[in-house]
């Protein structure tokens, strides 16, 4: 049996949307910009989609949406277009976001900060969430932008948007989530949540890999990117994958729809508690961050003794996929730093497995997964030389 517990990382493309993408590539292939018929062909469920994206997360008609390649891309078209409007061409200095973001954040602020830019990481608590009260202790006169993610991709903690919304819209100063791991697991609104920028990727919500977007409330620019045609009203300039493009829509329709969150919080979450209460049978073992106020679907759980990444090799022989973290991450050996950040010591920081679910996973599935891990523990820690029960340790190490 093969079993994919690997959804945060990637989703398979809902059959439904694999369908709705086909005619694009064989059938209406014109290109979007052109005026004759083999272009204009396309535009009525480019606009379909482009709906179904502004449905999905409450976006105001004179919102924008831009269409892009990943969250990657629209992450740095964010942070950098207010490095260029409001440091470089402006009076600001400052951006805060905070210690737990996905790299593409992270590192887009280390770029910012090699051309001095001044950047604040916020710090996370015990249980992996940064307090929106920290926010405003830190948001500064020239404060040009405050970015901090929705939910965690390895721990899938939820961030107290709406309060940080509140606290940035008082201050004036504007604020970015990357929305990227929350949309289809939670409800994303960007109206009662005061966002002025939101990130995303498809492939995260069973659309295809290689498509997202940038959501701009109405009154907010952004020095594109990338120059070059007209495209997306010259904020994205490229021709549109319209395949793409098309699937993200139905896929952001089908994952955000009131019954599909419904199915998360309810039936996702069941087999996910199952699988993760199972886990924590073994003894020493610890949900990284605890329980509380996270996405249905994720759980990242330390086990003492077996290193993350000998856990995944034996979970993988047995067909089961998972992770120890981003998967930008899982080449090397480093300590998880999602765990570092949380103050967990070394040994800690190297024993996480992260499985994150999705509406395609079965009951069957989760009980075979549930039955592999165990065996792997035992046979991994038996191998372990250095590897002695002692519960108490473990407790202490978070
Ligand atoms: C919160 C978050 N932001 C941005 C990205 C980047 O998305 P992309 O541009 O489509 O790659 C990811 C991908 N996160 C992961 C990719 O692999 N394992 C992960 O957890 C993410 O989890």
């Amino acid at each position: 049996m093969e079993v994919y517990l690997d959804n945060n990382a990637t989703t398979m493309v809902d059959p439904k949307v694999f369908e709705e993408m086909k005619p694009f590539f064989i059938e209406k292939y014109g290109n979007p910009n052109s005026l004759h018929r083999f272009g204009a062909g396309t535009h009525p469920k480019m606009l379909e989609a482009l709906n179904y994206l502004y449905e999905g997360i409450n976006a105001a008609d004179e919102d924008d949406i831009v269409i892009t390649a990943n969250a990657t891309e629209s992450i740095n078209s964010v942070i950098k277009g207010i490095w260029v409007d409001k440091i470089l061409n402006g009076d600001k200095k400052h951006i805060i976001t905070s210690e737990v973001e996905h790299p593409a954040v992270t590192a887009a602020c280390k770029f910012l900060e090699s051309q001095g830019v001044a950047v604040t990481y916020l710090p996370v608590n015990e249980q992996g969430v940064l307090e929106a009260s920290a926010v405003k202790e830190y948001i500064k006169e020239d404060t040009a932008l405050v970015s901090i993610m929705w939910a965690n991709n390895e721990t899938g903690k939820i961030f107290p948007i709406k309060e940080i919304g509140q606290i940035c819209k008082a201050a004036g100063v504007p604020f970015h989530t990357d929305a990227t791991q929350a949309i289809g697991k939670v409800k994303v609104d960007v109206q009662d949540t005061n966002v002025d920028y939101l990130t995303f990727s498809a492939h995260k919500f069973h659309g295809p890999k290689g498509v997202g977007g940038t959501y701009i409330r109405k009154g907010y620019t952004l020095t594109p990117l990338l120059h070059g045609g007209e495209q997306m009203g010259g904020l994205r300039a490229g021709t549109v994958d319209v395949a793409s493009m098309v699937g993200m829509g139905l896929a952001m329709k089908l994952a955000t729809s009131p019954i599909a969150l419904a199915h998360e919080e309810g039936h996702i979450k069941r087999l996910r508690d199952k699988l993760e209460n199972a886990i924590l049978e073994i003894p020493e073992t610890i949900v990284i961050g605890g329980k509380e106020n996270r996405t249905p679907n994720t759980t990242l759980i330390s086990i003492r003794g077996v290193e993350g990444e000998s856990m995944l090799w034996d979970l993988n022989q047995n067909g089961v996929g998972a992770s120890t973290g981003s998967a930008c991450a899982s080449e090397d050996l480093e300590a998880n730093p999602v765990m570092n950040a949380f103050g967990s010591d070394s040994e800690l920081a190297h024993t996480g497995v992260r499985l994150s679910l999705s509406r395609f996973n079965t009951e069957e599935q989760i009980d075979y997964a549930i039955n592999v891990i165990k065996n792997a523990v035992e046979r991994l820690r038996g191998l372990s030389s250095s590897y002695a029960y002692a519960p108490e340790s473990h407790k202490s190490a978070l």
